[in-house]
């Protein structure tokens, strides 16, 4: 990846929170390649012990504003619950040094973290997924007035070599990006659970199982985004009339899976827009 130097050195990014999609950004870059150094704090000593044992490069620290020292681009990558209270302790040293600010946060605004990191910042919020951890990740991106050409142009650098982007020029629409693919990846995973189970009960050992199933979510995702044809055509190609796939569909339909999807992303969108008027 070419990040755009905001420096002549390389770009430093201090991840605030080691948690589940840090990590997954933090191991992305560093399968990339990127020129880029690393840091991460955190108050879990083991977490940061883990992942210093797994990725020496990796600075780590218990210390928020040490990591942010002289950095780049700080990731907030905190709880949105905790963000007012993480961005607070670093507005002073962000009035100073102005990095360039990544949230990864679920449904905090960017007015919210601009006036608790003081005011007057170059913000970008996005909203990644965890199959960033392979580089397969899709992440949406917003950003604010303040962040300069260069500065949205790395933080797309970042994301892009962890997966694929998408800019959106209103910042509302990553709520319903979280509901879709910040979120996504677990409903996925929840039909790879149920098809284990129910494979299961029809007498296939459980890792033959577990093979069948992932080559096939995996063939079905590449040939949707290869073939140039619509899932519902691809879908058709696989529906036998009078067939065994068609026996399927008509329990998965009857059971009203179309409409479950749409209750559910809404329930995950409204979620979002909770979590905003709740920390503003
Ligand atoms: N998981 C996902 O798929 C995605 C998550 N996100 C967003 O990413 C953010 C993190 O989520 P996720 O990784 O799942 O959550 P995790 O709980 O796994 O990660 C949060 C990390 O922050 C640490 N932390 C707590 N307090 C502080 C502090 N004061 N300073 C620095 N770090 C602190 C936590 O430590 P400890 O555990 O010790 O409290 C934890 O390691 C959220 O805002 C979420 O909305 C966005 C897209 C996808
Ligand atoms: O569940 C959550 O709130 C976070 C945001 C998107 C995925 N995980």
């Amino acid at each position: 990846m070419d990040i755009p130097q905001i420096t002549q050195k390389p770009t430093t990014i201090t991840f605030i929170g080691a948690g589940n999609m840090a990590r997954s950004l933090i191991v992305g870059l560093l399968q990339d390649k990127a020129n880029v150094v690393l840091r991460v704090a955190d108050p879990d000593l083991q977490q940061l012990d883990a992942i210093h044992k797994h990725w020496p490069d990796v600075l780590t620290t218990t210390d928020n504003l040490e990591a942010m020292q002289g950095a780049d681009v700080v990731v907030l990558a905190v709880k949105p619950q905790i963000m007012c209270a993480v961005t607070e302790t670093l507005a002073e040293a962000a009035q100073r040094s102005r990095p360039l600010f990544i949230s990864i946060a679920a449904g905090i605004r960017e007015a919210a973290l601009n006036r608790w990191l003081g005011g007057n910042q170059a913000i970008v919020r996005c909203m990644p997924n965890t199959p960033a951890l392979v580089q397969a990740g899709a992440t949406g991106l917003y950003a604010n007035p303040q962040a300069s050409e260069k500065q949205r142009s790395v933080a797309e650098s970042i994301l892009r070599a962890v997966g694929i982007t998408l800019w959106f020029d209103d910042e509302i629409k990553l709520d319903a990006v979280t509901a879709i693919s910040g979120s996504g990846p677990a409903y996925f995973f929840l039909v790879m659970e149920a098809m284990q189970t129910a494979a299961e009960q029809l007498g296939i050992r459980a890792e033959d199982a577990h093979l069948l199933i992932m080559q096939t979510a995996l063939g079905a995702a590449k040939l949707a985004l290869e073939s140039g044809d619509m899932p519902a055509e691809l879908r058709h190609k696989v529906t036998s009339k009078g067939g065994t796939t068609e026996a399927a569909l008509k329990v998965l339909t009857g059971g009203g899976l179309q409409d479950l999807f749409v209750q559910a992303l809404q329930a995950a969108e409204s979620r979002s827009r909770e979590l905003a008027a709740a920390n503003s």
